[in-house]
């Protein structure tokens, strides 16, 4: 059966902008990194609730959420804070390392795993203010051993715990999601099987900037799978574009994570959960880190709005159609499979 990895590995990046740049000792943004448009005018406030799950009524707070937003934060979800600054002090020492040493795990062009710009950096002409590594199907100790050959086990023991505790959380809240969503068992079974179900891990990291108004830590996207987890980290920076208000931040809370509907339920609702626009900001003095963990199904299985639905309105294909279709078209993806 064909893996999430295995899936990217048919639609290589081609000008991937992997050019590692020493964030830490630029005192001016350079041209190859300097986003002309006019970045931070007038962000908005936090519109996207935080939720807690220990709340009787959470289950109708996150439909209401996913419904208007397709976003929403969780706290009191039952993963530890002590797991969670652990993934981040394991990530801070991997993006610390020297460029040399990172680059030796460089996700390759047919890859899909590893060290290196974001996938969608080469829809863009600018280069982003981040670096990322992207752990699935067991990468993690291969490119560890090569990082820390005798120093491995701390981050691959990390990385697995918090992998963990991301697939009981999204199981729990996708089972929430379809407290509210009329699908079936069937379609239910598709999207949170943990068997057959597919998950990444990212670590991004954003080194502080001498002008945030130039540069940009992640470029507008959507999140291409079921749903998204991410912890912030404390520093804010994600904002999410409205339509007819602009840009809003999404707030920072402490132990919370942003949920967020990617494309692949957005197609299962039928659209009745909308799958939101994101970007992420870079800061002056912090530098931030950021951990998200996607969950996707099995990549060979098909991909269609809810049976329940009387007139879809986006074609039926599979999982690993849909993901090169966007490794090619990126955000025209979905309207290229609308009905
Ligand atoms: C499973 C995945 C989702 C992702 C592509 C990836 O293979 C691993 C990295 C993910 C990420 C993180 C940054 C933003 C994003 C759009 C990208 O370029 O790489 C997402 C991808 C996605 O959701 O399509
Ligand atoms: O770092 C952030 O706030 C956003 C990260 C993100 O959107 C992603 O990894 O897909
Ligand atoms: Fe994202």
């Amino acid at each position: 059966m064909t893996s999430l990895s295995e899936a990217y590995r048919n639609d290589p990046i081609t000008d991937n902008h992997i050019t590692p740049l020493d964030f830490d000792s630029l005192d001016k943004v350079p041209e190859s990194h300097l986003w002309t448009q006019p970045l931070n005018n007038d962000v908005l406030d936090s519109l996207i609730p935080v939720i807690d799950l220990k709340d009787p009524n959470a289950v109708n707070l996150i439909g209401q959420a996913c419904e208007t937003w397709g976003m929403f934060q969780v706290i009191n979800h039952g993963v530890p804070s002590e797991l969670v600054k652990k993934v981040e002090f394991e990530s801070r020492r991997l993006f610390a390392l020297p460029s040399d040493e990172k680059c030796k795990v460089l996700r390759p062009s047919n890859g899909a795993t590893g060290y290196g710009s974001a996938r969608i950096s080469p829809f863009f002409d600018k280069c982003m203010w981040h670096e990322g590594f992207t752990i699935m199907g067991g990468s993690c100790v291969d490119d560890a051993k090569v990082l820390w050959p005798h120093d491995y086990q701390t981050f691959c023991d990390t990385m697995d715990a918090y992998e963990k505790q991301m697939k009981l959380l999204t199981r729990n809240l996708l089972l929430m999601i379809f407290e509210t969503l009329d699908v079936t068992q069937e379609e239910i079974n598709w999207a949170t099987s943990a068997h057959d179900s597919q998950g990444a891990l990212q670590l991004n990291s954003y080194p502080s900037c001498p002008n945030p108004s130039q540069a940009l830590g992640l470029a507008p996207h959507t999140d291409s799978l079921i749903l998204t987890l991410l912890h912030q980290g404390g520093v804010n920076g994600l904002e999410i574009f409205v339509e007819g208000l602009g840009w809003s931040q999404v707030e920072a809370v402490e132990g919370a994570f942003v949920v967020n509907v990617g494309d692949l339920l957005h197609i299962l609702s039928n659209a009745k959960l909308p799958v939101i626009c994101h970007r992420a900001m870079v800061n002056r003095s912090k530098h931030r880190i950021s951990v998200a963990y996607f969950h996707g199904p099995a990549v060979e299985s098909r991909l269609a709005p809810s049976s329940k639905f009387q007139s879809p309105c986006f074609k039926s294909m599979l999982v690993k159609d849909y993901l090169s279709l966007k490794s090619k078209h990126f955000s025209k993806a979905l309207s290229l499979i609308r009905i």
